[in-house]
Parts: C-alpha cells; structure tokens; sequence
C-alpha cells in the first residue's frame, strides 16, 4: 500500500479535479459519506442508530467539510447529530461553506465555539455571539458539553493536511476538551494535531478510536507516534483513482505480502529449487561477537542458517571461539586474529576479506565491542569488501566514530546499515529525539545521500533505498524490544543477500519476516514480555 504526503496529496487533489475533471464537492460527498459509514461501524457495535448522538467538530477548512457531508449522512441514517464549529459559521471557506449551507437548510443543530477571551478582542466573534447566544458555546461550557452531553462520540473534522504546525487558539481547545471527554473519536482523515508528513505530533493532538484516511494512506500515519493518535487506520476510496498522476513516485510503500511481490518482486512463499544445494542458497560471512559478547554472534549467524542461506561461517577472535565451539553445529567457526583476550585486532581485517573471497555476503558488527584499530579495521572491510555488506551494531559506532562515510571511499557494492534510533543518531550528528521526530525523512535523506540502503529500527522500521524509495515494515510486536533482537535481524538479511536478494529486498523482506517472526513468537508466550531474540530464530 502506498502513502503520500500532505504536498503529494494536494497535488493528487488538484491533478484529480483540474486535469480530470472530477468536481471537488463530488470527492468530498464521497468523503464525508465514507466517514459515516465508518462512524457507523464504530458506534454500532453496541447501540442502535437511533440511540447514538454524535458530536462533529467542524474546522473551517476542507476537513471540516468532510465532516459537514459526514453530519448530513448520519442524521440521514436516524443518527442524531451536533455540529460544532471551531470558527463563525460565515467564516468557513470554499467547499466547507457550499457544505455549511446545505446543513442549514436542512437545519442540522449547530454550535459555534468562541474561545472567550478572543470573545472581547473580535468583533467579527461577539457579532456571532450576539447574534445567536443560544448556539454559542463558551470555554467555560465546552467541557461540561463533550462530558455531560450523552455523546456516543466525536467526529473530528476540525484539521486535515492543509494543517500547519501547532493547532492555534480554539482548534487547541477543542481538540484538548474532546481528548479529556473519553469519548471514542472518529478523525476524519487525519486526527487533528498530527503532522501528515512524518508521524510527529504536536501539543494537542486528537487520539482518534479510528481514523478514516481519504484517498490514500497519509505518510503520517505510518510512523509513532501518529500511528498510536490514529487508531485503527482505515483507507477510504474518494473517487480519486488510485493510481498516481504521471511521474509521482509515492513517499512511500508500507510493507505487505501484497506489496514485498508487487513493488520489489520478491517470491514471499520462499519456492526452493527441486534440485537446489547448498550452493545454491548462498554462504554467509559473518565477523562478530568478542568476549564476553559472544552471544551477538551466535544470534546472527544462528538467524542468518534459518532465514535460509545454504552456509554460514562465523569469524571470531580466536580466544572466544572454543567458548562457542559445538552451540550451533550447523555453524562453520572461523578465527581471526585477536589481541590475546577475545577482542578485535586492527590486523584481523586481512583474514576476514581473505574468508570473504568464497562467500558472498559479508555482516559486519554484532557484539564486537570497541579495540584499538577499529577504525583501520573497519575502514579495510568498507573499502575492500567487493560484496554485499550489512554493518550493525558495534560496527556502525566505529563507522560513526570515525566519520567514514564522509572519509572513506564510496563503495561499489550495497551496502545496507542497519541502526537504531540511537546509532542513527551518532550517525547523522542530530538527537535521537530529532531522529524519532522525522524518521520517514531523515531516513530517505541519509540513503540518498550515502548511496546506502538504510534500515532505520524502531516499530514501524523504515526501509531507504539509494535511489529514494521509502518503505514502512507493518509486522512486529512490541515483545521484540529486548536484547540481541537487532543481532537476528542482520542474520535475516545478510542470509537473504546471500540467496540472491538485492539490497533493497533482502532489507525490506528481512524486517518483513524478522517482525513476522516476532509476532509468532509473542503469540506462543503466555506474556509477550518474556520473549527473547532466540525465540524470533525459533518462529523463522
Ligand atoms: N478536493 C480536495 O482537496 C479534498 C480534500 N479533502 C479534505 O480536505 C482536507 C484538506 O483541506 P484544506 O486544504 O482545506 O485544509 P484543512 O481543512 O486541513 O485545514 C486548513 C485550514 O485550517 C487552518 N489552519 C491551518 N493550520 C492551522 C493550525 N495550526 N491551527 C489552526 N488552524 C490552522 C487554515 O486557516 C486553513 O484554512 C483533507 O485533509 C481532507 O479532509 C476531502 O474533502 C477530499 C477532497
Ligand atoms: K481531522
């Protein structure tokens, strides 16, 4: 499934109503109707339309006609219906005023919110009040209105993508009074208060039960912890088709068996050849795991075997590898150098390429702690390894510490990085918090750049190819976050580099199946808590 951003969307809007020439009040009719449909599903589960109230907010956009259309097939439906506007009604604008008309003439109840202390500021505001005062709703009564007036819920159609920044004045105060109302909360399109872009959410934001995303997926959505304010997301069709206008490359691809076949090609039912043999499914080179993190090794290469690849050889300080010797006996053990104590030498870069000469796929980094050299020998693998290369882990902090991708040559085979929100950001200079505030961006960004293809963790991993294409992983549990987690998920993908995969695949499919795997694992456990990362290789 693709998803846009808020400008990708405006364009989608603008090409659907200018070049085709399908009205924008038909697309919002289809809108505001799957809206409906939506609050429906929602609010009878348990109650008869007859008995359901429900209270729309309504902003003076768009996304508030929306909710205008929405209002009108619910009280079509037997629904009562309130309509609340976050602006005088004459302060609507387009579409949203064509739509406020309608409502009128149909006499849907209807309410005005003045923020009181802009009550004495605008004239335009204490003209509406005095024009109405029964329709007025106060600061002082929008509280005691969402919680003791026997709502079902809430339809928020106050912001969608024409958003910007922080929800001012009394869009902030509805969406705070109707978060503190408990009540189940539609959003229509985007929960009011979520940056559409990149999952970012500002104070206040609407925690939405479900959201109805119009037209396409919103990238937002995708990413925490907008995809937590969201709800349930449900993608809507508007009348808007579904493919793209000519040109357009979407922001991104969320992660399915759909998509992992359509978009990237990738045979997901895993087909081996009748008469494949080991060769066949690629040797695996991994340089990992030190004293006392022999673990990490373990882990990967243990992962890499059941994710498929025909071999796989772990390259280790000597002194460890009786500790380990027999732990996987699938497992080839490969020493190299080691400074006497289980640790990584500079030196030991020359036997690890010299094994990577009949193998395939080089990962580079679990559980190999920090030593004296690491630069050189980091610098030697980036530079020499004419191979497939993932580096996680220890290996990412030496490629940070030492500012190799601005220092050291570019190389020509892929190479996949695989970081976490906290080497991402040692990566890139900025905080992780900064990392976790843009992760759809900066991701996308940092491959372009580097020409790498990037695997950003964290729930809802995102996949960055070189060339920019974004991809969303959809599987996981939240279960995984426990250590030795990520060393699996080298394994995965360096195994499927190893089968033949590209960078860009073996990436996207290896997060794909490492969260599937997760899942299986979680739903075997009485309490997901007790999950470890053997148990991801178990469920493989
Ligand atoms: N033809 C179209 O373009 C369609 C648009 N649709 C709806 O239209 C929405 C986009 O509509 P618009 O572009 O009109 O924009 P919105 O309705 O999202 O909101 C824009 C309005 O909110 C105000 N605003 C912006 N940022 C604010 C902030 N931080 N605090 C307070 N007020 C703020 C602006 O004054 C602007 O008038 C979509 O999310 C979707 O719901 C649907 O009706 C389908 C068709
Ligand atoms: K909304």
């Amino acid at each position: 499934m693709k998803f846009l951003s808020s400008e990708q969307m405006r364009d989608v809007d603008q090409f659907t109503i200018t070049k085709l020439g399908i009205p924008a009040m038909a697309l919002m009719e289809n809108a505001g109707r799957a809206i409906a449909e939506e609050v429906l599903r929602l609010g009878g589960v348990d109650r008869s339309k007859l008995a359901q109230h429900w209270l729309v907010l309504v902003g003076k956009g768009n996304n508030g006609g929306d909710g205008l259309v929405c209002s009108r097939h619910l009280a079509d439906e037997g629904v009562s219906v309130t309509l609340l506007y976050a602006v005088p009604r004459d302060k609507l604008s387009g579409d949203a005023l064509a739509q406020h008309r309608i409502v009128e003439a149909l006499d849907l109840p209807l309410l005005e919110y003045v923020d009181d202390v802009n009550l004495e500021q605008s004239d335009v505001q204490r003209d509406a009040a005095a024009a109405d005062k029964s329709g007025v709703v106060g600061r002082e009564d929008l509280a005691r209105l969402l919680t003791c007036g026997g709502y079902t819920g809430i339809v928020d159609a106050l912001l969608g993508t024409g958003a910007k920044g922080t929800p001012r004045g009394v869009y902030a105060d509805l969406i705070r009074a109707a978060n503190r109302s408990g009540l189940p909360i539609v959003a229509a399109d985007i929960p009011s208060g979520l940056d559409a872009d990149n999952g970012a959410i500002h104070d206040p934001c609407i925690e939405a039960r479900v959201t109805v995303s119009l037209a396409f997926m919103k990238a937002g959505l995708t990413q925490y912890p907008g995809a937590k304010a969201a709800g349930e997301v449900v993608v809507r069709y508007i009348g808007i088709p579904r493919a793209l206008p000519p040109g357009m490359q979407a922001a991104g691809v969320l992660l399915t068996e759909e998509s992992l076949g359509d978009e990237l090609g990738i045979d997901v039912a895993r087909r081996r050849e009748a008469d494949g043999h080991k060769g066949t499914y690629g040797h695996v080179l991994l340089a990992a795991g030190s004293m006392p993190m022999s673990g990490a090794g373990l882990l990967a290469a243990k992962a890499a075997l059941r994710a498929g690849c025909g071999l796989a050889t772990w390259a280790l300080p000597a002194a460890v590898l009786p500790h380990v010797l027999g732990a996987v006996p699938e497992l080839m053990l490969a020493p190299a150098g080691d400074s006497g104590a289980g640790a990584w030498t500079e030196a030991a870069a020359d036997e690890v390429l010299r094994l990577l000469a009949a193998r395939d796929v080089l990962a580079v980094g679990p559980g190999m702690g920090r030593f004296p050299g690491e630069d050189g020998f980091m610098r030697a693998l980036w530079e020499g390894a004419d191979r497939p290369l993932v580096v996680d882990a220890d290996a990412l902090g030496i490629l940070a510490r030492a500012d190799g991708l601005a220092r050291w040559q570019r190389r020509d085979a892929a190479t996949i990085l695989t970081p976490h929100p906290g080497e991402m950001a040692r990566l890139t200079g900025v905080s992780t918090g900064e990392v976790q505030r843009d992760r759809l961006g900066i991701a996308r960004r940092f491959a372009l750049q580097h020409g790498v293809t990037l695997v950003l963790k964290g729930a809802r991993t995102v996949v960055a190819a070189p060339d920019g294409r974004v991809f969303v992983n959809t599987t996981g549990h939240p279960g995984m976050a426990t250590g030795g987690s990520g060393d699996v998920l080298t394994g995965i993908i360096a195994s499927l580099l190893a089968q033949g995969l590209d960078d860009v695949q073996a990436a996207a499919f290896g997060v794909y199946l490492h969260g599937q795997a997760g899942e299986r694992a979680a739903s075997l456990r009485h309490n997901p808590a007790a999950l470890i990362a053997g148990d991801i290789i178990d469920a493989l």
